[in-house]
């Protein structure tokens, strides 16, 4: 047995487990009218509504208490100090640094990281305020009208989450585009769509080595040359944001066209760096900075808020209650909102990235359940496709809602039938509906029934949501909303005791499919790998 599941605590909560377990949040919220109240906290004006969870007066001080037994605030400070708690790398974990408007030296490994930070700040601001003003021209002397980024996985999922919430701040002046799948579809229909004497390519790869983006990036390079047919043309029509500067140049990229992030960095977390060149390209720099505000704003409040009333340890402690005590395999994040539609599948990856792990810090084993499976997508589409399980099927799935308060547009009604359903979402999953309801319902509409029926129509309830509420989706309260998130899956980790900040688990696939690579260059028939590779190996030849 592990410390953590051999803890008192741990045994606790089992039994508190098993003690709750028949107990129903509509009881809960019919017997305590202060419910929401006493269970739901601000941060400036994102309201956290954790009452339609299934927890009594025990369960928080408990989980509170596993937080303390695994060393959180110690693990915390170890963070935002630049210790390397990134072992298996040996570096530190600091896209807290990114965002801190301080210009007071922070020194790491001899250098002077703040003042790293803001000259490439001051450089992404010199050269968005450029390309917005028609500074920066293309090659042929034309202005730049289109911005594609090219990357994969942290490269491409948070900047292009962030562009694409953030629309109704972008400048008009740029039409921004994002490439990530090495499948070739992606690239060849959006490059249809541009003129190349307009289009600024910008190749963020923390490594310049990722298979899926440097072939996309030769493939642009090829575009851009033969439509222009001047190789010259490169230096008006590529930048680089990259931590390999060797591998920039060796490209063909001008040296001055690079924007400089570091190892610090990781690559799920690295949006709020020179990663993130896309958003002030198309929201313009000061809107940029708004978002690392409102990052820095939710890092200060979770270094200092005392736990009970830190929502990113309230998020986090939620979800292990549920991940390893009802043994729920998966949480959704629902977004009520169109502009947050890429936020279920950033967080995919910066939870199940971050927290994907089956050993702990020091390498031995884990004997409890790590990072859930995270999945969604925006609200309501969700509920006529997968809603049906979440309400009547055999899995618990925690759910997180978020919607704004108001909204840019003005369609008569949309907006309070979108409202009226996320809150009409987060009540059934809560209370449910009994059997005696059901039959009431059959009776006054007059129908006939039998149990098979009435038994089709009950919605056990009892399902657990957060809400998130705020006024506006502002780059401000954007930036927050993902740095509470970050520091959630953060204080997962800091309990579970893994690294959450390595991926070795990406590395296997990619090896393999690089020996196989050569294997497709000719149609011989392959017999060295499994016999299911060989197979397929095979009868991909055959068919192309
Ligand atoms: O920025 P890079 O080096 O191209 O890496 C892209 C992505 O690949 C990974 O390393 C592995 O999937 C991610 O962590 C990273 O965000």
């Amino acid at each position: 047995m592990s410390s953590l599941t051999d803890s008192a605590t741990w045994q606790e909560l089992r039994e508190h487990h098993r003690e709750i377990a028949e107990l129903h949040m509509r009881d809960m919220f019919a017997q305590d009218s202060k419910r929401f109240d006493k269970l739901s906290l601000k941060f400036q004006d994102i309201l956290f509504d954790f009452s339609k969870n299934r927890i009594t007066e025990k369960t928080l001080p408990l989980l509170l208490k596993l937080a303390e037994e695994s060393d959180l605030a110690d693990k915390i400070a170890a963070l935002f100090s630049g210790e390397k708690i990134n072992r298996t790398e040996n570096r530190s974990v600091l896209h807290t640094a990114l965002r801190n408007p301080g210009r007071q030296p922070f020194m790491l490994d001899g250098r002077d990281i703040h003042a790293d930070i803001h000259s490439v700040l001051n450089k992404m601001r010199v050269f968005s305020d450029a390309v917005h003003s028609g500074e920066w021209r293309g090659y042929t002397g034309k202005v730049i009208t289109d911005v594609v980024n090219i990357g994969i996985g942290g490269s491409d999922l948070g900047p292009k989450m962030v562009v694409r919430a953030l629309q109704p701040y972008a400048k008009g002046t740029i039409q921004s585009h994002f490439v990530s799948n090495v499948a070739q579809a992606e690239l060849i229909n959006t490059l249809n769509k541009l003129n190349p004497e307009t289009t600024l390519f910008l190749i963020a790869s923390k490594t310049f080595t990722t298979l899926e983006t440097m072939t996309n990036a030769f493939s642009a390079r090829a575009w851009l040359v033969d439509s222009l047919k001047a190789p010259g043309a490169v230096d008006k029509h590529f930048v680089a944001v990259s931590t390999n500067r060797d591998k920039v140049v060796e490209f063909g990229i001008d040296p001055d066209n690079i924007f400089e992030f570091w190892d610090w960095v990781g690559g799920r977390y690295s949006l709020w760096s020179a990663i993130g060149l896309s958003i002030p390209l198309n929201i313009g720099m000061d809107n940029f900075e708004q978002l690392l505000n409102g990052a820095h704003e939710a890092d200060e409040y979770f270094k200092n808020a005392p736990f009970e009333q830190n929502i990113p340890v309230i998020m986090a402690l939620l979800g292990i209650w549920y991940n390893n005590f009802f043994n729920a395999e998966t949480h959704a994040i629902l977004p009520y909102g169109y502009y947050l539609r890429y936020f279920p599948a950033f967080m995919q990856q910066m939870d199940m990235e971050s927290n994907g792990k089956n050993i702990d810090i020091d390498g031995n084993p884990v004997d409890y359940q790590t990072g859930p499976i995270v999945w969604g997508q925006a609200g309501t589409n969700g509920q006529h496709a997968y809603y049906q399980l979440i309400h009547q099927g055999t899995k618990l799935v925690p759910c997180d809602f978020l919607i704004p308060g108001t909204s840019c547009h003005f369609l008569p009604d949309h907006r309070n039938i979108l409202v009226s359903n996320f809150l009409g979402q987060t009540q059934a999953l809560m209370q449910g509906k009994t059997a005696d309801q059901v039959r009431k319902e059959l009776e006054q509409a007059g129908s006939e029934y039998d149990e098979a029926l009435i038994n089709a129509k009950v919605f056990p309830g009892n399902i657990p949501t957060n809400s998130f509420l705020f006024k506006v989706l502002s780059p401000k309260t954007l930036g927050s909303l993902i740095a509470l998130y970050e520091h959630k899956v953060f204080v997962q980790g800091a309990i579970w005791n893994i690294n959450s900040f390595d991926q070795m688990g990406v590395e296997l696939g990619k090896k393999l499919s690089g020996a196989i690579f050569p294997e497709l260059q000719n149609d011989q028939p392959v017999h060295s790998y499994d016999s299911s590779t060989n197979g397929l190996i095979n009868y991909l030849k055959e068919i192309r």
